[in-house]
């Protein structure tokens, strides 16, 4: 069993660098495959998610090599299965990304059903939706889906709801259709964005990516390229929240600001103290944190995964806040952890009731998910004694270094580890 040990630090001070986009590379990574040629991508984050793309890529015969100098290289001319492995498809969630990139090489795929967080419901009938209008058919076996099309065409697709996967997916599957895609009701998020300026990098023709309709025109061949993923925005979002949550002074620099629009904006209405120019953003916490409402929404609104880390700065706040999630109405996981370390917090609908100010007190506390990790990381920084986070391979999908990067700005945290009973017998089975 491994765990995260937060002891009290005092406020943090100071700047972090902020890494590429673990939502953006994932689509970048797969889209890498429909080029004809070597691509570069620059600032992948050395995530567990990729990590495992690399182990797909080795089974499908796409090379990936991450050079001494942090560059990720990937080789998609000699690509000879557009079968995914089922167990590895379900470790995470972007797996489905090589559905629409594959399928339009290779008119044939095999995926396991995507995993990733879990909140209930993470439906992909949007994905298979647009695959459908493409011309392909769609088959659901126990533990992965088939997609077939003897030749992608061209179509109208309209989204009965924004979903960045979604959008993306169809890009990849249009990009070399045969004729123009036109996508309506079109996620506007920034991944969506980098992904349609890669492609174009390589000599694809996607039009309005960052708007909700964007129009492709089929191509039948794509070159390789170099692209640099954009900085990670959520990341960068939960470092400013804690500097909210311990009254410190945090820069996240090489960030894109305008993605955190409306991050910058509530927190701002928080009561932090919000500077920013063309790089780089700096968060104060004054001291008081104000009681607000959140409603976690699709882009350009306040991102569904920034919503479990704000829900652990507004169990400091002065006073009663809410907080609703339109995107995944039962991501919750993280309140009853909260809950364990002192906050009261109570859940209703697809809403969280906080009746902020309660001290918090470091506790054993489980992080469910990648960003439930981040909001207990969060709230042990605020509490009185040690908090210890389980689940620690829920953060290592989604950051780099975890633990160096808080420490970086005068936190204390470290990573411990104890053979179990049940991790023995699992040991000696292998
Ligand atoms: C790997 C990755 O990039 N993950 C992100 C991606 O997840 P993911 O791509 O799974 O999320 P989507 O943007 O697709 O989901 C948005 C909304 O659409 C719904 N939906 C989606 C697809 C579909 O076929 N049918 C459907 O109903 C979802 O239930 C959700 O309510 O965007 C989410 C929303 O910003 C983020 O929380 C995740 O971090
Ligand atoms: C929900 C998330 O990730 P995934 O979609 O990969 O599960 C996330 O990054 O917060």
């Amino acid at each position: 069993m491994r765990w995260i040990e937060v002891e009290p630090a005092g406020p943090l001070n100071g700047c972090v660098h902020i890494p590429g986009s673990k939502n953006s590379s994932l689509a970048l990574l797969a889209a890498a495959s429909l080029a004809d040629g070597l691509v570069t991508l620059e600032g992948i984050p050395n995530i567990d998610d990729v990590k495992l793309i690399a182990q797909i890529g080795k089974d499908i015969g796409l090379m990936i090599t991450r050079r001494p100098s942090g560059e990720i290289v990937l080789d998609p001319r000699y690509i000879h299965s557009a079968i995914i492995d089922p167990g590895k498809a379900s470790a995470y969630r972007a797996s489905y990304y090589f559905a629409g990139a594959l399928l339009a090489k290779f008119g044939r795929v095999t995926v396991g059903f995507p995993g990733g967080d879990n909140f209930v419901s993470r439906p992909i009938d949007q994905h298979m939706k647009a695959f459908q209008a493409l011309g392909a058919t769609v088959e659901f076996r126990e533990d992965h889906y088939i997609i077939e099309a003897k030749m992608l065409r061209g179509a109208d697709i309209y989204f009965d709801t924004v979903t960045s996967g979604a959008t993306i997916n169809a890009i990849l599957a249009a990009v070399r259709a045969q004729g123009r895609t036109n996508l309506y009701h079109a996620a506007v998020d920034p991944e969506v964005v980098d992904t349609a300026a890669f492609l174009n990098g390589l000599g694809a023709r996607i039009y309005g990516a960052g708007t909700d309709r964007i129009r492709i025109e089929g191509v039948p061949y794509l070159d390789g390229g170099r692209h640099a993923v954009i900085p990670d925005r959520l990341v960068a979002g939960a470092f400013l929240m804690s500097a909210g949550i311990t009254g410190g002074t945090v820069t996240v620099k090489d960030v894109i600001p305008e993605h955190l629009g409306a991050c910058i904006a509530k927190l701002s209405e928080a009561g932090l103290e919000m500077e920013w120019d063309e790089n780089s953003i700096t968060a104060r916490g004054m001291g008081q944190i104000r009681a607000t409402r959140v409603r976690a929404t699709m882009y350009p609104g306040f991102a569904t995964d920034l919503q479990q880390p704000m829900t652990a700065l507004l169990t400091q706040a002065k006073g009663k806040s809410i907080v609703t999630e339109r995107v995944y109405p039962n991501r919750f996981n993280h309140v009853p952890q909260l809950r364990r370390m002192g906050a009261e917090i109570e859940v209703r609908g697809e809403s969280a009731f906080i009746q902020g100010g309660r001290p918090l007190v470091g506790d054993w506390v489980h992080a469910t998910d990648v960003r439930a990790g981040t909001c207990l990381v969060l709230a042990g920084l605020a509490a009185e004694g040690c908090t210890r986070i389980t689940g620690v391979e829920h953060l290592e999908r989604g950051y780099e270094d975890v633990i160096g990067s808080f420490d970086a700005l005068g936190a204390k945290l470290s990573l411990h580890e104890r053979e179990t009973e049940q991790d023995s017998r699992a040991a000696g089975m292998a």
